[in-house]
């Protein structure tokens, strides 16, 4: 799983990307666009769900309750269509193995390497077709839900927060100017729009708790914790917490920024290993798509911000103005936590850039 993610194979795949500004993972996972996103939200709402079924097991047999249905139904709306991708891209590597090119299909793509896998009869562990199928959903639901919650939380804390919004649009017009649309290689000279990829992962994990099971018994702070339990480590409280953050519930990017400024979280970084910033994780099951996630985010965001205005309108349609202009920031539970309601802001086309994005 590392080495599909890794920053040369993740690098190979920036053209496609560069193509491709939504749908990058079913593009780099299956080859082709498929609108999966909802499947992939309505899989991490029901995974931070629990039944009653999984507490009185008689009842599971008897398929009880909207839990289990909804199970199903997910199950019957994703099946098909990896089932179809599943056949295609077999026969396409069938015909790549026996030296053809196919045209018009993309290369390095996930599913074909575990499809590679998959038939290669010299590999020590065999993978199955439900592997890939499991493999597939966890991608997805991983690595497109998390993304869209991020990328929403941070637009909403822009737009509630002028004064940081006006100084990231400063920072992209300065560096990128406005005859081009900003791309992936920009974001190393974009210090503030890294800093804010880094606040809204610390405000807004979209992923709140990362879980480990205690392989032996040892105790922490006087705690003694037994073999086999389960360690549920809340992510978004550490990033909440006045111990490791200064004003935690401000959003204050200017924190992270490397050099220059306020600057005094500038050190810390989003690869596990500063324990009080873990929205990817940390160790060897920490998160594979950390350096996808974060490059994407912050291209996409700079790119939203170089062309566009969001304007934040009333439940009856009316565009609101200074004070008023501001979005609600309540979370609705789940194993991810997104926005309670839905971010609706009008987008106003600014400069021309916008217009490359919009064509
Ligand atoms: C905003 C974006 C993302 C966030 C916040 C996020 C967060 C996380 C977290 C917290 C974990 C658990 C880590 C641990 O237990 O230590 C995880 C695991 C994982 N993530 Fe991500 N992720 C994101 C994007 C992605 C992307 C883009 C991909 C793939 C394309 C991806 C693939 C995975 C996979 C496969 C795992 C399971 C790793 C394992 O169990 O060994 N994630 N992610």
């Amino acid at each position: 799983m590392n080495d599909l993610l890794n920053a040369t194979t993740v690098n190979k795949l920036r053209p496609l990307r560069t193509q491709q500004i939504r749908n990058t993972i079913s593009m780099m996972m299956l080859g082709e666009v498929e609108e999966i996103r909802d499947i992939a939200r309505e899989v991490l709402k029901i995974f931070g769900e629990y039944s009653l079924t999984d507490f009185i097991w008689p009842l599971k047999k008897l398929k009880v309750g909207k839990y289990e249905k909804r199970i199903d139904d997910i199950f019957n709306k994703f099946d098909p269509v990896i089932e179809r991708v599943i056949k295609k891209r077999r026969e396409i590597v069938k015909r790549r193995k026996n030296g053809e090119v196919v045209e018009g299909e993309v290369s390095g793509v996930f599913l074909d390497t575990l499809l590679e896998f998959a038939e290669d009869e010299t590999m020590e562990i065999k993978i199955t077709k439900e592997q890939i199928k499991g493999l597939v959903v966890d991608f997805f639901s991983a690595g497109t839900d998390s993304r869209a919650v991020a990328i929403e939380w941070a637009l909403a804390e822009l737009i509630n927060n002028p004064r940081v919004l006006q100084k990231v649009r400063d920072e992209v017009y300065n560096v990128v100017g406005k005859d081009r649309l900003v791309d992936e290689a920009d974001t190393q000279n974009l210090p503030y729009i890294r800093s804010i990829v880094k606040e809204t992962f610390c405000m807004h994990p979209p992923l709140p708790v990362v879980k480990r099971k205690c392989v032996e018994e040892c105790e922490i702070n006087g705690y003694v914790i037994p073999e086999g339990a389960l360690i549920l480590f809340n992510v978004w409280a550490v990033g909440r917490d006045p111990k490791y953050w200064d004003r935690p519930l401000e959003f204050r990017s200017e924190r992270f920024l490397e050099s220059g400024g306020e600057g005094e979280a500038g050190p810390i970084d989003l690869r596990g290993q500063h324990f009080q910033l873990l929205p990817f994780g940390s160790g060897r099951r920490m998160c594979p798509g950390v350096n996808l996630a974060t490059s994407r985010m912050a291209t996409l965001l700079a790119s939203l911000i170089q062309c566009f205005d969001l304007q934040v309108v009333s439940s009856d349609g009316q565009i609101l103005k200074g004070k008023d202009a501001k979005v609600s920031m309540e979370e609705r539970a789940g194993l991810t936590v997104p926005r309670a309601h839905n971010l609706v802001c009008v987008p106003l086309a600014r400069a021309r850039v916008a217009a490359k994005l919009l064509s």
